[in-house]
């Protein structure tokens, strides 16, 4: 058997797409141009790939953009002033700050004060609330990503059995949340399951959130199941003689594109529609604060 490959990176230029005719109808018939404002503090070299996409698409939809680099150095009260700052001001309708934060600052108590309805990462607990009970929430980007390249390839969930591997607050709880709301059946694993090529065997669907490079076995994937690779891992790669690194999955590749019926690559994958759900859920943000709805602007 040989997997269909989920293309994301064609994926996210379609939704990007979109949501550059959605700005254009904000601009042209309300006078709005979304903005979205993106905060970072410190320097993390493994995510200036992902910074600098999202700078540049965000341009690209014909949005404004607002770019702020603090020094690791920054007091958490700098950071909060910051973001009270973003939340006051109406050119923003999108709040992003880049996670993680530096050791002394507590991530949760900025993200708290992220004003809810600005929070186009739905990392809030209102967002996380209300995504639980089924509310109007802003749904976390990544989690949101995949479960559009699932129903893209799959139509409907309905019944279908799905794994989520991992139980982050960002992306495997949500994840799974999402999941049920399309009325899978759902698993969540982690650390101290017992038996996990067992579990993941039995789904139809497999969400690998892990942050551990390839470590979802190929054989452990049902033959024509769905594979969806979260895994962002850059390790060395001494093979290739140049001293670079490269880039792989939560997920063996080659094991699991050789039973699943899809499976998404990495580069290319999910991480591409992150950023373009991200991009999204600025216009959501924006609609939602205008009171505009969002389904009939094109
Ligand atoms: N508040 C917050 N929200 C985030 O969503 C968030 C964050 N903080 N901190 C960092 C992580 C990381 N992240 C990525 C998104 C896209 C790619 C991406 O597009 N990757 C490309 C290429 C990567 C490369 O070549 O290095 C790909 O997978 O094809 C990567 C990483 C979002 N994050
Ligand atoms: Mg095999």
């Amino acid at each position: 058997m040989s997997a269909k490959i989920i293309d994301g990176k064609a994926f996210s230029q379609t939704v990007r797409d979109a949501v550059a005719r959605d700005v254009t109808t904000l601009k042209d018939k309300h006078g709005i141009t979304p903005g979205l404002a993106v905060v970072i503090v410190g320097e993390d070299p493994a995510s200036q790939v992902y910074v600098r996409n999202k700078v540049k698409q965000t341009a690209e939809s014909g949005m404004n953009g607002f770019h702020f680099e603090m020094p690791a150095t920054a007091s958490e009260e700098d950071v909060l002033n910051k973001v009270r700052e973003l939340n006051a001001d109406d050119r923003v309708n999108g709040i992003l700050v880049q996670l993680p934060l530096p050791k002394h600052m507590d991530e949760a108590k900025v993200i708290e004060t992220i004003a809810p309805e600005k929070d186009v990462d739905g990392f809030h607990v209102i967002n996380t609330g209300l995504l639980a009970t089924g509310g109007n929430a802003m749904v976390p980007c990544t989690p949101l990503g995949c479960i559009m390249m699932l129903k893209d390839t799959l139509g409907d969930l309905s019944g279908m059995k799905a794994i989520v591997v991992g139980r982050s607050n960002i992306v495997g709880k949500p994840m799974a949340q999402l999941l049920l709301d399309e009325n899978c059946t759902v698993t969540i694993a982690h650390s101290r399951t017992k038996d996990l090529a067992a579990e993941v065997k039995a789904a139809d669907i497999v969400v690998a959130a892990v942050g551990r490079p390839e470590m979802i076995k190929g054989d452990w994937i049902k033959d024509g199941a769905t594979v969806i690779d979260v895994g962002i891992n850059r390790i060395p790669a001494p093979e290739r003689g140049d001293g670079k690194s490269r880039l792989v999955g939560d997920v063996d590749y080659e094991g699991a594109a050789q039973h699943a019926g899809a499976i998404t690559p990495v580069p290319g994958g999910v991480g591409p529609m992150t950023i373009a759900c991200l991009l999204r859920n600025t216009v959501t943000a924006t609609c939602r604060q205008n009171g505009i709805d969002c389904d009939t602007l094109q």
